[in-house]
């Protein structure tokens, strides 16, 4: 057996995407959802594995531009639709794939590589490490009260039909880029992703709705969601599930979560993707009745580890030469010096001695600052080689604002 892998062309998606769907266990979404998915696809970052005339893996990138410590936007690939056949698994299809996207992504230029796994261990033996944590909360709604921000009085909630409003949301999304690290900037063929309901949120649910939170009719921020309607014999208890929520402001972040909290006959309000440090955490009475989760949310590899490491701005003034091992993309191997603070950085191979010695996936890991290089340290996984190296160098990449990717793809 003899398996090529090939750049998909247009007109073999549909038996691509059905090799995806069976390796993900069958479901076929949505006429709409598979429209969405193709639409979103880039053919030509798009591998295909051929077993004579039957595609058996699939695997895809998307070019984002992604946000990093400092503001700047970085261009990433995103690998994205990863699927091998059931009965063609374990024999190294993945592997190749991975070398063939990874070699992609350094010629397209892409710094960084980054991802959402299905499994988070898959992952790490291809150099990417979790970057970003994902915080959940299922908000029991009749014993949590939310303490009112000054100001909050002066907001007002306007219910509008999604699609009408799209535009004025995402220039808001986009005025939140520079302010967290983490977010992908919208792609024009991303423009009506945030308008699908998926299938598992679609089931007993109503259309998606969305509600504007304005003062003096300047937009302050904005929530998707649909409402689960159901019932006990005591009463009504719905679930408000929200699909995003963004405000630019304190009083208008605090305005929409009432909102949300406040619809009749529900009794909770699901969020499946917050940030780590989000404002709920403090505006709400009793966060033991907020069911908080944290897992994996986004997983980074540095492509081009230099040009990586000069992409970002640093929170402290930060000189530090670091012994980089990558065994999956040797071009990064060795000891780079890296000097900079919060106006910009560079990064250039060096013979001088190392201060730290780590791998790409603890690179991976640090570089958006929000898990820090002592953190890892602590996990044997960062080595201090001269004294007071860690810490300066953790401070610097520290971010102010964590790290966090809004939505999975
Ligand atoms: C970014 C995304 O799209 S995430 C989506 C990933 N896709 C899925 O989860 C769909 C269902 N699963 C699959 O399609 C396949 O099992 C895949 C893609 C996970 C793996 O494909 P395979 O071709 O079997 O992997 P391959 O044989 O190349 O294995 C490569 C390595 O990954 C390891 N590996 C493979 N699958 C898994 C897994 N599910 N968990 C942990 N490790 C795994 C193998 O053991 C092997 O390790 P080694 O190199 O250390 O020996």
């Amino acid at each position: 057996m003899t398996i090529e892998l090939r750049v998909l062309a247009e007109d073999e998606w549909d038996v691509w995407y059905r090799t995806l769907n069976w390796a993900f266990g069958g479901a076929i979404g949505s006429a709409e959802e598979v429209e969405l998915w193709r639409s979103l696809t880039e053919v030509e970052r798009s591998i295909a594995a051929w077993d004579g005339d039957r595609v058996v893996a699939t695997a895809s990138t998307f070019s984002f531009g992604l946000s990093v410590p400092g503001g700047d936007v970085v261009p990433a690939g995103g690998l994205t639709m990863v699927g091998v056949a059931p009965t063609y698994r374990r024999r190294g299809i993945l592997r190749r794939m991975m070398r063939q996207q990874l070699d992609d992504v350094r010629a397209a230029g892409e710094p960084l590589a980054v991802l959402t796994a299905s499994e988070p261990s898959i992952y790490g033996r291809f150099g990417y490490g979790t970057a970003t944590w994902q915080l959940s909360a299922e908000i029991e709604t009749r014993d949590v009260r939310l303490s009112p921000p000054p100001g909050i009085d002066d907001v007002e909630i306007r219910v509008a039909e999604p699609a009408d409003v799209l535009a004025e949301c995402e220039a808001l999304y986009a005025r939140q880029l520079p302010l967290r690290p983490g977010r992908p900037a919208r792609l024009p063929r991303w423009e009506r992703f945030p308008l699908h309901v998926p299938a598992h949120l679609r089931a007993g649910a109503s259309p998606q709705l969305c509600v504007l939170a304005e003062r003096a009719g300047e937009l302050l921020g904005y929530a998707r969601y649909v409402t689960a309607p159901a019932w006990t014999e005591s009463g009504p208890d719905g679930t408000v599930i929200v699909q995003d929520l963004e405000a630019v402001d304190p009083a208008g972040y605090a305005a929409l979560l009432r909102y949300l909290m406040e619809i009749d006959l529900m009794s909770s309000v699901r969020l499946a993707n917050r940030p780590v440090d989000d404002p709920l955490l403090h505006l709400l009475s009793d966060v033991r009745r907020c069911a908080l989760r944290t897992r994996d949310g986004m997983h980074l590899r540095p492509v081009e580890a230099g040009a990586a490491l000069a992409a970002r701005r640093y929170a402290t003034e930060v000189d530090v030469v670091l012994e980089i091992t990558d065994s999956f993309c040797p071009w990064n191997e060795g000891r780079w010096r890296l000097s900079g603070g919060p106006d910009g950085a560079v990064c250039a191979r060096t013979a001088d001695a190392p201060d730290l010695a780590l791998s790409a996936n603890e690179l991976g890991s640090a570089y958006l600052g929000g898990i820090s290089l002592t953190a890892l340290a602590g996990a044997g996984r960062v080595r201090e080689l001269r004294p007071n190296a860690l810490t300066a160098a953790s401070t610097a990449f520290t971010s102010p604002a964590a790290p966090w990717l809004p939505h999975n793809f």
